[in-house]
């Protein structure tokens, strides 16, 4: 019957005017996995006045990802994106629609494709080779990296070259530094802001957000109008397009199906940062964090890298489809450590049915990755890492099987999971392959501190620490 359908899903009652807003704590994805053992898979909260609904099994994953995924494809109003992103322009927050097809389009086939993402294999290799030269130095020195803060500059240097065409000093950026300006970016980005929630909260400005916003906005523009001045009277005809430079090439053309202005090109640049350069290190960061926490598995993977690469070279992007127990780790990886736990809300656009419970249109929808990545129903010893597990299973973690969802699926899945799959794998592999890894100041593979910290994306709470040895049979790495 009709009264039935308008069953809402179970939830803990809330206060009035702010309902659930502040149940949430410094780790919404742990509290929210706690609410469920109570509530069930979906459950209804409300922020403010929105109807918010948390969804945190596979099976009901896969209802709102997939089976009713046209009506889940959205994305809710968000002030961070509005100030910082022209206007939600960016791909990851634009409202479904003919310009987020259209401009999700030109990513997936003009920036994103293999074609592309290959086309970037010889940078991506220089890259790594100084960042294999400078561990090197710490190896002779017996001094541990930071390897939390390396990666991650890492990856801003490859994200910068294939986005932006070149690196970026952090005082090319703004005195506070070009990391921790996108940093301050996602952080805006992931906070539950109450003005999203509360309209009426939006003039008053409580959290002092929407001043950070647009300073935040203010500091992106002006760097990225700088950008493009300088790609526009740049002359080389002979480098690798980066992303700039394609989507120059398509403003003002007639042929281009892609319509694309000054602002797009802002939003757009902006969002592949900040979608390629900390979720790529938080996945390698976690990834190695485990590796050394557990010596038996590290042993296993460079066990496998002798046998495929041998000790006399380094890792070749060429050499990682043959290296299937890594592929493992790297999913047992993402399972425990999703990197963006609760993915990106999703918005409904119209009222829908699902296991029965009224799901009303604006709701935020949150899948929360890591708690079904956990989900004891599905996964045994669901908090240990086991990289075996996936012997003789095929789950896969790009979106087809709903227990492992670290890329979400769906319409709104993430369009730079093959780019992401091969800088994580590459990383980790030659990291491991070119360096055994200890801990400093003597502490236990057992004692590594495995704490994260919420946001968008969940890094580490603490940098990871090791100290390097060298271990190929070749003095320096020969190139
Ligand atoms: C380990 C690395 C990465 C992880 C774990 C990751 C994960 C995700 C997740 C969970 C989503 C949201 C899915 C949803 O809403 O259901 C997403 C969206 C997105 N990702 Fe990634 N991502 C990674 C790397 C990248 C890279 C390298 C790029 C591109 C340079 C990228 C570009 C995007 C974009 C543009 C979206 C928005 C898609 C849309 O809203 O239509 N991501 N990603």
């Amino acid at each position: 019957s009709s009264v039935k359908n308008k069953r809402l899903p179970p939830g803990p009652r809330g206060l009035p005017i702010l309902g659930n807003l502040f149940m949430m704590g410094d780790k919404p994805h742990r509290d929210l996995q706690q609410l469920a053992q109570k509530y069930g898979p979906i459950m209804h909260l409300r922020f403010g006045s929105m109807p918010v609904i948390f969804v945190s099994a596979p099976e009901a994953a896969e209802q709102f990802l997939k089976t009713y995924d046209l009506v889940f494809a959205s994305r809710p109003p968000h002030e961070g994106s509005k100030y910082i992103c022209y206007n939600q322009q960016n791909i990851s927050f634009s409202p479904y629609g003919s310009y987020w097809r259209n401009m999700r389009k030109m990513c997936t086939l003009e920036l994103l494709s293999n074609l592309k993402v290959n086309s970037f294999r010889s940078m991506r290799k220089e890259e790594l080779h100084l960042f294999i030269d400078r561990i090197q130095e710490a190896a002779s020195a017996r001094t541990a990296v930071d390897l939390t803060a390396k990666v991650s500059s890492l990856s801003t240097d490859i994200s910068c070259r294939m986005v932006l065409g070149k690196k970026y000093n952090n005082d090319d950026f703004d005195e506070k530094g070009f990391e921790a300006i996108i940093r301050e970016g996602m952080q805006i980005g992931a906070a539950f802001n109450i003005a999203d929630y509360i309209p009426l909260f939006k003039a008053l400005d409580l959290q002092g957000l929407k001043k950070r916003m647009k300073a935040v906005a203010k500091v992106f523009d002006d760097f990225f109008e700088k950008v493009i001045d300088e790609h526009v009277q740049s002359k080389d005809e002979n480098r690798t397009k980066d992303f700039v430079d394609v989507m120059l090439g398509f403003m003002g053309s007639e042929e281009s199906e892609y319509r694309v202005e000054r602002d797009t090109i802002k939003a757009i640049i902006l969002d592949m940062l900040v979608a390629s350069m900390d979720t790529s290190a938080t996945a390698i960061e976690w990834t190695l964090s485990e590796l050394i926490k557990h010596p038996r598995v590290i042993k296993k993977v460079q066990k496998e890298l002798e046998n495929v690469v041998g000790m006399e070279r380094l890792v070749e992007e060429s050499d990682l489809e043959k290296l299937e127990y890594l592929e493992m780790v790297v999913k047992e990886s993402f399972r425990l450590h999703p990197v963006a736990p609760l993915l990106v809300p999703h918005a409904s656009v119209e009222d829908c049915t699902v296991n029965g419970f009224h799901i009303p249109k604006n709701s935020r929808v949150f899948i929360n990755a890591w708690a079904i990545g956990r989900d004891p129903n599905v996964w045994t010893d669901a908090e240990k890492f086991i990289p075996e597990r996936f012997v003789g299973s095929d789950i896969d973690l790009r979106g087809r099987d709903f227990q492992l969802i670290p890329f979400g699926s769906g319409r709104r899945g993430c369009p730079g999971m093959p780019l992401a799959l091969t800088m994580v794998r590459l990383v980790v592999a030659q990291l491991v392959h070119c360096f055994d890894w200890e801990l400093p100041d003597g502490m236990l593979a057992t004692e590594l501190d495995m704490t994260e910290e919420f946001g968008l994306v969940s890094p580490r709470a603490k940098h990871l620490l090791a100290i390097p040895t060298w271990r190929l049979k070749i003095e320096k790495r020969a190139v």
